[in-house]
Protein backbone atom coordinates (compact mmCIF):
# COMPACT_ATOMS: atom_id res chain seq x y z
CA UNK A 1 0.00 0.00 0.00
CA UNK A 2 1.08 3.49 -0.99
CA UNK A 3 0.45 6.62 1.33
CA UNK A 4 -0.71 10.01 -0.54
CA UNK A 5 -0.10 13.13 1.46
CA UNK A 6 -2.86 15.23 0.94
CA UNK A 7 -1.73 18.86 1.35
CA UNK A 8 -4.97 21.38 1.63
CA UNK A 9 -4.95 23.60 3.86
CA UNK A 10 -1.06 24.87 4.25
CA UNK A 11 0.79 27.55 2.46
CA UNK A 12 3.35 26.67 0.01
CA UNK A 13 6.58 27.13 2.05
CA UNK A 14 5.18 25.10 5.16
CA UNK A 15 4.44 22.85 2.96
CA UNK A 16 7.83 22.34 1.11
CA UNK A 17 9.39 22.32 4.63
CA UNK A 18 6.63 19.48 5.77
CA UNK A 19 7.36 17.75 3.15
CA UNK A 20 11.14 17.74 3.15
CA UNK A 21 10.90 16.58 7.11
CA UNK A 22 8.68 13.65 5.91
CA UNK A 23 10.23 13.00 2.93
CA UNK A 24 10.95 8.84 3.37
CA UNK A 25 7.40 8.55 4.37
CA UNK A 26 5.95 9.93 1.64
CA UNK A 27 4.88 8.12 -1.86
CA UNK A 28 2.61 10.41 -3.57
CA UNK A 29 2.41 14.03 -3.34
CA UNK A 30 -0.66 15.55 -3.10
CA UNK A 31 -1.06 18.92 -4.13
CA UNK A 32 -5.19 19.50 -2.81
CA UNK A 33 -7.73 21.71 -4.73
CA UNK A 34 -7.47 24.42 -2.18
CA UNK A 35 -3.89 24.42 -2.45
CA UNK A 36 -3.69 24.76 -6.10
CA UNK A 37 -6.83 27.37 -5.45
CA UNK A 38 -4.55 29.28 -4.08
CA UNK A 39 -1.25 29.10 -5.31
CA UNK A 40 -1.85 27.46 -8.73
CA UNK A 41 0.01 25.33 -10.99
CA UNK A 42 3.28 26.68 -9.70
CA UNK A 43 2.78 24.82 -6.60
CA UNK A 44 3.45 21.55 -8.83
CA UNK A 45 6.50 23.05 -10.38
CA UNK A 46 8.03 23.54 -7.05
CA UNK A 47 7.19 20.63 -5.56
CA UNK A 48 8.66 18.39 -9.22
CA UNK A 49 11.78 20.76 -8.45
CA UNK A 50 12.58 19.86 -5.04
CA UNK A 51 11.27 16.46 -4.83
CA UNK A 52 12.14 15.04 -8.66
CA UNK A 53 11.80 11.48 -7.11
CA UNK A 54 8.48 11.46 -6.04
CA UNK A 55 5.26 10.96 -7.85
CA UNK A 56 3.26 14.33 -7.51
CA UNK A 57 -0.66 13.96 -8.20
CA UNK A 58 -2.36 17.34 -8.85
CA UNK A 59 -5.91 17.34 -7.39
CA UNK A 60 -7.98 19.76 -9.81
CA UNK A 61 -11.27 17.72 -9.48
CA UNK A 62 -12.03 18.54 -13.14
CA UNK A 63 -15.43 18.85 -14.29
CA UNK A 64 -14.68 20.09 -17.96
CA UNK A 65 -12.86 20.65 -20.55
CA UNK A 66 -10.85 17.31 -19.61
CA UNK A 67 -8.20 17.35 -22.32
CA UNK A 68 -6.89 20.91 -21.78
CA UNK A 69 -6.90 20.83 -17.82
CA UNK A 70 -5.41 17.42 -17.68
CA UNK A 71 -2.39 18.60 -20.23
CA UNK A 72 -2.20 22.06 -17.94
CA UNK A 73 -1.29 19.47 -15.05
CA UNK A 74 1.46 17.04 -16.80
CA UNK A 75 2.66 20.48 -18.13
CA UNK A 76 3.52 21.38 -14.94
CA UNK A 77 4.90 17.82 -13.90
CA UNK A 78 2.19 16.33 -12.12
CA UNK A 79 2.31 12.46 -12.83
CA UNK A 80 -1.35 12.24 -12.02
CA UNK A 81 -4.29 14.47 -12.13
CA UNK A 82 -7.96 13.61 -10.61
CA UNK A 83 -11.99 14.09 -13.04
CA UNK A 84 -14.94 14.16 -11.20
CA UNK A 85 -17.05 10.78 -11.79
CA UNK A 86 -20.01 12.54 -11.91
CA UNK A 87 -19.34 14.70 -15.16
CA UNK A 88 -20.05 13.80 -18.14
CA UNK A 89 -18.14 10.86 -19.93
CA UNK A 90 -16.74 13.22 -22.40
CA UNK A 91 -14.92 15.26 -20.38
CA UNK A 92 -13.25 11.63 -18.71
CA UNK A 93 -12.78 10.91 -22.17
CA UNK A 94 -10.51 13.68 -22.81
CA UNK A 95 -8.63 13.25 -19.67
CA UNK A 96 -7.87 10.08 -20.91
CA UNK A 97 -6.70 10.93 -24.10
CA UNK A 98 -4.27 13.17 -22.46
CA UNK A 99 -3.11 10.88 -20.36
CA UNK A 100 -1.77 8.62 -23.14
CA UNK A 101 -0.13 11.55 -24.87
CA UNK A 102 1.77 12.37 -21.81
CA UNK A 103 2.40 8.76 -20.74
CA UNK A 104 0.65 10.09 -17.27
CA UNK A 105 -2.77 8.53 -15.08
CA UNK A 106 -5.94 10.49 -13.97
CA UNK A 107 -7.67 9.37 -10.99
CA UNK A 108 -11.43 9.62 -11.57
CA UNK A 109 -12.45 10.64 -7.92
CA UNK A 110 -16.38 9.25 -7.02
CA UNK A 111 -17.31 11.58 -4.76
CA UNK A 112 -21.14 11.97 -5.16
CA UNK A 113 -21.66 9.78 -7.20
CA UNK A 114 -25.21 8.10 -6.87
CA UNK A 115 -24.91 4.67 -8.18
CA UNK A 116 -21.00 3.71 -7.77
CA UNK A 117 -21.80 0.11 -9.43
CA UNK A 118 -23.09 1.68 -13.03
CA UNK A 119 -20.90 4.18 -13.08
CA UNK A 120 -17.49 2.42 -12.18
CA UNK A 121 -18.60 0.02 -15.32
CA UNK A 122 -19.34 2.80 -17.44
CA UNK A 123 -15.88 4.44 -16.70
CA UNK A 124 -13.53 1.11 -16.96
CA UNK A 125 -15.18 0.48 -20.34
CA UNK A 126 -14.02 3.58 -21.76
CA UNK A 127 -10.58 2.30 -19.87
CA UNK A 128 -10.53 3.92 -16.94
CA UNK A 129 -8.01 2.37 -14.44
CA UNK A 130 -7.31 4.62 -11.26
CA UNK A 131 -10.14 5.19 -9.17
CA UNK A 132 -10.33 7.49 -5.88
CA UNK A 133 -12.64 6.68 -2.95
CA UNK A 134 -13.91 10.23 -1.36
CA UNK A 135 -15.81 11.07 1.54
CA UNK A 136 -15.61 14.65 1.27
CA UNK A 137 -14.92 17.40 4.10
CA UNK A 138 -18.51 18.37 4.25
CA UNK A 139 -19.55 14.97 4.07
CA UNK A 140 -17.57 14.40 7.00
CA UNK A 141 -18.14 17.00 9.10
CA UNK A 142 -22.22 14.97 9.24
CA UNK A 143 -20.32 11.68 10.34
CA UNK A 144 -19.76 9.98 6.94
CA UNK A 145 -16.64 7.83 6.20
CA UNK A 146 -15.15 6.05 2.94
CA UNK A 147 -15.56 2.59 4.24
CA UNK A 148 -18.80 1.43 2.70
CA UNK A 149 -17.86 2.88 -0.79
CA UNK A 150 -14.71 1.47 -0.45
CA UNK A 151 -15.93 -1.75 0.14
CA UNK A 152 -18.39 -1.68 -3.03
CA UNK A 153 -15.61 -0.08 -5.34
CA UNK A 154 -13.62 -3.09 -4.11
CA UNK A 155 -16.91 -5.55 -4.80
CA UNK A 156 -17.27 -4.18 -8.26
CA UNK A 157 -13.85 -3.10 -9.53
CA UNK A 158 -11.62 -5.92 -9.71
CA UNK A 159 -8.98 -4.11 -12.28
CA UNK A 160 -8.58 -0.39 -11.19
CA UNK A 161 -6.06 0.90 -9.03
CA UNK A 162 -8.07 2.06 -6.20
CA UNK A 163 -7.27 4.89 -3.87
CA UNK A 164 -9.24 6.61 -0.66
CA UNK A 165 -9.52 9.27 1.13
CA UNK A 166 -12.15 11.00 3.46
CA UNK A 167 -10.31 11.69 7.48
CA UNK A 168 -8.11 8.89 7.43
CA UNK A 169 -5.83 9.25 10.66
CA UNK A 170 -3.19 6.98 12.56
CA UNK A 171 -6.52 5.59 14.75
CA UNK A 172 -8.55 4.40 11.48
CA UNK A 173 -6.15 3.43 9.30
CA UNK A 174 -6.61 -0.27 10.28
CA UNK A 175 -10.23 -0.47 8.94
CA UNK A 176 -8.86 0.85 5.54
CA UNK A 177 -6.23 -1.59 5.72
CA UNK A 178 -8.76 -4.26 6.46
CA UNK A 179 -10.88 -3.39 3.09
CA UNK A 180 -8.02 -3.11 1.08
CA UNK A 181 -7.01 -0.16 -1.07
CA UNK A 182 -3.51 0.55 -3.33
CA UNK A 183 -3.28 4.27 -1.80
CA UNK A 184 -4.07 4.97 1.63
CA UNK A 185 -4.71 9.04 1.02
CA UNK A 186 -4.21 11.40 4.52
CA UNK A 187 -4.29 14.82 4.63
CA UNK A 188 -5.65 16.24 7.67
CA UNK A 189 -4.48 13.30 9.65
CA UNK A 190 -0.85 14.41 9.07
CA UNK A 191 -0.62 18.06 8.33
CA UNK A 192 -3.10 18.95 11.32
CA UNK A 193 -1.48 15.94 13.79
CA UNK A 194 0.05 17.40 16.90
CA UNK A 195 3.48 16.05 15.42
CA UNK A 196 2.89 15.93 11.81
CA UNK A 197 6.03 13.88 11.31
CA UNK A 198 5.58 10.94 14.07
CA UNK A 199 1.98 10.84 12.59
CA UNK A 200 3.28 10.42 9.09
CA UNK A 201 6.12 7.63 10.24
CA UNK A 202 3.84 5.98 12.20
CA UNK A 203 1.06 5.85 8.96
CA UNK A 204 3.89 4.75 6.79
CA UNK A 205 4.83 2.08 9.05
CA UNK A 206 2.03 0.33 9.03
CA UNK A 207 0.63 0.74 5.41
CA UNK A 208 4.32 -1.03 4.51
CA UNK A 209 3.58 -3.99 7.41
CA UNK A 210 1.79 -7.20 6.82
O1 LIG B 1 -9.70 16.04 -1.58
C1 LIG B 1 -9.76 16.47 -0.47
C2 LIG B 1 -10.85 17.39 -0.04
O2 LIG B 1 -11.88 17.37 -0.99
C3 LIG B 1 -10.37 18.84 0.10
O3 LIG B 1 -9.92 19.30 -1.12
C4 LIG B 1 -8.72 16.08 0.55
O4 LIG B 1 -7.45 16.19 -0.03
C5 LIG B 1 -8.94 14.64 1.01
O5 LIG B 1 -10.21 14.53 1.59
C6 LIG B 1 -7.88 14.17 2.01
O6 LIG B 1 -7.84 15.02 3.10
P1 LIG B 1 -8.33 14.57 4.57
O7 LIG B 1 -9.78 14.23 4.46
O8 LIG B 1 -8.04 15.75 5.44
O9 LIG B 1 -7.50 13.36 4.93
Amino acid sequence: MKLQLALDDIKLVDALVLVEKIREYIDIIEIGSPFIIEEGMRSVREFRKYFPEKYILADTKIMDAGDYETELTYLAGADYCTVLGVTDTLTVKGCLESAKKYGKKVFVDMICVKDMEKRILELEEIGVDCFTVHTGVDQQAVGRTALEDLAEMKKVSKKSQISVAGGIKESTLYKYKKVGADIIIVGSGIIHADDPVKAAKAIYKELKSK
